[in-house]
Parts: structure tokens; sequence; C-alpha cells
């Protein structure tokens, strides 16, 4: 499978009301390869029902299933993490996991954080925030001649995030991302059907870039 494509990331407020399940389908269906399980609840029992049920949907379709921060879910379901630069040890989340598990970090605007992320265990890398974004609007922001440098640098995939929509995303493209991780401009969405068809949009601009 190529290294590159749609990084859908859940979100509990959009996806609220029975919304899980069939909008994730719909972006899968679309052509997502990743998606993250993003939930801040610390409900730890709704967490480990939604997350059993989005990797079984994840197994069917052939599409890779990464938990935010919580490396024991990740570690009971047998997927990936994520993991932000407050969220815990990429040391410790690669024992753990093993070598194939797919492993992220949060690395903002800092080819430094990415070295160190790379060599404490990580697999890919995240940057970010390119745009402003009203999921998470406070964080540092990230630049396009900061992911040209990225990707000058490492060769191991490169995400971007925050504040993604059809209409920014190409160049992030052309600077050398390799996923595209969208939440509001995914699942913000009036149904299902119309995230499968921003889904689709998405996909199809991987292969009209590269
Ligand atoms: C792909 C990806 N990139 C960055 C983040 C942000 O992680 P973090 O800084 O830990 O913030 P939270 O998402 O935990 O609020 C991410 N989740 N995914
Ligand atoms: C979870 C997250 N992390 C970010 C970072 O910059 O590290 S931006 C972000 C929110 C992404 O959601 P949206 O696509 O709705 O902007
Ligand atoms: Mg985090």
């Amino acid at each position: 499978m190529s290294q590159r494509g749609l990084y859908a990331i859940t979100d509990s407020t959009l996806l609220a009301d029975g919304k899980l399940l069939p909008y994730v389908e719909a972006a899968i269906s679309g052509g997502a390869r990743w998606l993250q399980y993003r939930d801040k609840s610390g409900d730890a029992v709704k967490r480990l029902e939604e997350a059993g049920q989005l990797a079984a949907l994840c197994r069917k379709h052939g599409c890779e299933l990464i938990i935010n921060d919580d490396l024991a879910l990740a570690a009971e379901l047998g997927v990936g993490l994520h993991l932000g630069q407050e969220d815990g040890s990429l040391r410790e989340a690669r024992q753990q996991l093993g070598p194939d598990a797919l492993i992220g970090a949060t690395c903002h605007a800092s080819l430094q954080l990415a070295e160190q992320a790379l060599e404490d265990g990580a697999g890919h890398i995240a940057f970010g925030r390119f745009f402003t974004s009203q999921t998470k609007p406070g964080g540092p922001s990230a630049d396009v001649p900061l992911l040209r440098a990225a990707r000058a640098r490492f060769s191991v995939p490169i995400v971007a995030i925050g504040g993604i929509t059809l209409d920014n995303a190409a160049p992030l493209l052309d600077a050398g991302a390799d996923y595209l991780a969208v939440i509001n401009g995914l699942f913000g969405e009036k149904s299902a059907e119309d995230v499968r068809h921003r889904a689709l949009a998405f996909s199809q601009f991987f292969t009209c870039h590269g």
C-alpha cells in the first residue's frame, strides 16, 4: 500500500449522536488510509468500546487505526499510537507495541523535535498547525518552508495537520507531506454521504499531486 493519503481523525463533538461508526465508515470508503481515534473524555469504558468497534471496521477495510494519547489502549487492541510532547515516552511505546506498529509524534514546527522523536522510536512525524483550526485553535503554527525542510531531511512519512481543507491542501502536498490529517474539513459535514464525497475528493488530490 502506498505510504500517502488521507489521515482521518475522529472528534467526539462532530461525531456524537451515533455518527462515529457511519461517518468513519464513509471516510474509509472514500479512501482514508489512516484513522486516528481521538477522544478526550477520560471515559475508559466508552473509549475501549468505541476503539474496539473502530479496530474491527479498520480491519475489515484495510485502514490503519492509530489511538491518540493512550498507549495502554493501543497495546490492548494491537494498533498504532500517536503521542504529543506531553503524552508519555515514545521509547516505552515502541518497546510495548513492537517494531511494526505505526507510532507518530507531534513535532509542532520543529525539525529538532522530529529528530528526537525518530531517535526515540517514532515511525512518522506530524507538523502543524498549518492553518487556523476550529478543533484546536491555540496550538503553535507551522509553515510550508518548514515542511519542505523536513521533506529534505527525513525519509519517514510526514503528516501535516491543522485547519486543512480541500481549498488549502495543495501547497502541503507540493511541499512533500505524505499524509493530510483532517478533522473538521472531513467530519464537519451534514451526512455520511457528504463525508464520503469529501474523503474521495481528498484522496483524488493525492493522485493529482505527485
Ligand atoms: C497526526 C496528529 N498530529 C498532531 C496531533 C496533536 O497531538 P497532541 O499535540 O498530543 O494534541 P492532542 O491531539 O492530544 O490534543 C495529533 N493528535 N495527531
Ligand atoms: C489535533 C490537532 N493537532 C494539531 C497540531 O497542530 O498539532 S492541530 C489539531 C486539530 C486538527 O483538526 P482540524 O483538522 O479540525 O483543524
Ligand atoms: Mg496528545
